[in-house]
């Protein structure tokens, strides 16, 4: 699947929501969509699923626009922080209703998360838990098997062996049929093993899209006086940098033996951290 997303805008009132952002996701990938409250990331995957509408630009699946697009919507599934099924319905009603939805729906998987889950077919939604009710979502996101797979913090009242499970049994459908997988998450350090692409907003601009790969091996802290520092990161690409006291520190693409040998106190950015640092610029900064 191919999603090319152009000078997208989402307005409320005079709020943007999302301010001109464009980008490309392409090819089956476990995307990590970041980035601090409200920064535009459930604006953005509820444009995605076709559920709102942008307010100027567009988002383009595979060349279609997925507003009111059913077809399409076949493709896509959007499980969200609570509230994802009506409250009335059993757990077996809802796997039935989803598993009509979803062509490439996977029976077996529901229900052997359903067991991993201790949930009970028969239960109504109004009777789950806020783990529970998060262990449905997820068991619904991972069978449905659509080629768009979004999970926008999926995980509310989760506890961490639940949340190990979800990711392994995560990784473990996706090793064996890749698809596009959305997740949306605060618990980054937790999950951004499983992330091959991250992407960052901040205030409704997208700040940074880049592979893990060359995030965990080539993004670096380099401190030292502000005149090594700028000798240093020139003719470099620079993330972000800061200056205190006549000492700064510069964020960028580059390697950890390579700022040694410069004599400068360097150190891995875990993405967590990049990400506190690109977001927490004040406005017009
Ligand atoms: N229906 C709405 N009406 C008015 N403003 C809205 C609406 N939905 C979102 N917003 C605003 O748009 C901005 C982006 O919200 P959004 O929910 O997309 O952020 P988010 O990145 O998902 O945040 P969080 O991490 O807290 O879930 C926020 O300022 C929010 O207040």
């Amino acid at each position: 699947m191919k999603i090319e997303v152009k000078s997208l805008t989402k307005k409320y009132g005079d709020h943007r929501a999302l301010n001109d952002i464009s980008f490309i996701l392409d090819g089956p990938k476990i995307y990590g969509l970041l980035g601090r409250n409200g920064a535009g990331k459930t604006t953005f995957m509820d444009i995605l699923s076709g559920h709102i509408m942008a307010s100027n630009g567009e988002i383009l699946i595979n060349g279609e626009n997925p507003f009111d697009n059913q077809r399409l919507t076949e493709s896509i599934c959007l499980i969200k922080e609570g509230q994802n099924f009506k409250r009335d319905l059993k757990i077996k009603n809802v796997l039935k209703i989803y598993s009509y939805f979803y062509p490439n729906w996977d029976q077996e998987l529901a229900e052997n998360l359903i067991k991993e889950y201790n949930l009970d077919l028969n239960s109504k939604i109004k009777t789950l838990s806020k783990g529970m009710e998060s262990a449905l979502g997820i068991t619904v996101g991972l069978a449905s098997k659509a080629p768009i797979t979004i999970f926008d913090e999926p995980y509310i009242g989760l506890d961490a062996p639940s949340r190990k499970k979800f990711y392994e049994i995560m990784l473990e459908e996706y090793q064996e049929k890749p698809r596009m997988i959305i997740f949306s998450t605060h618990l980054i350090d937790e999950v951004s093993l499983l992330f091959e692409e991250v992407l960052i907003l901040r205030e409704g601009s997208l700040v940074l899209q880049e592979e893990s790969e060359i995030l965990r091996n080539n993004t670096i802290a380099v401190s030292g006086t502000i005149e090594e520092v700028e000798t240093f990161i020139s003719g470099k690409e620079v993330i972000e940098k800061k200056q205190l006291a006549g000492m700064m520190t510069a964020y960028i693409y580059g390697t950890v033996e390579e700022a040694k040998m410069f004599g400068l106190n360097v150190e891995g950015v875990p993405i967590q951290e990049l990400m506190i640092y690109l977001t927490e610029r004040k406005k017009g900064a």
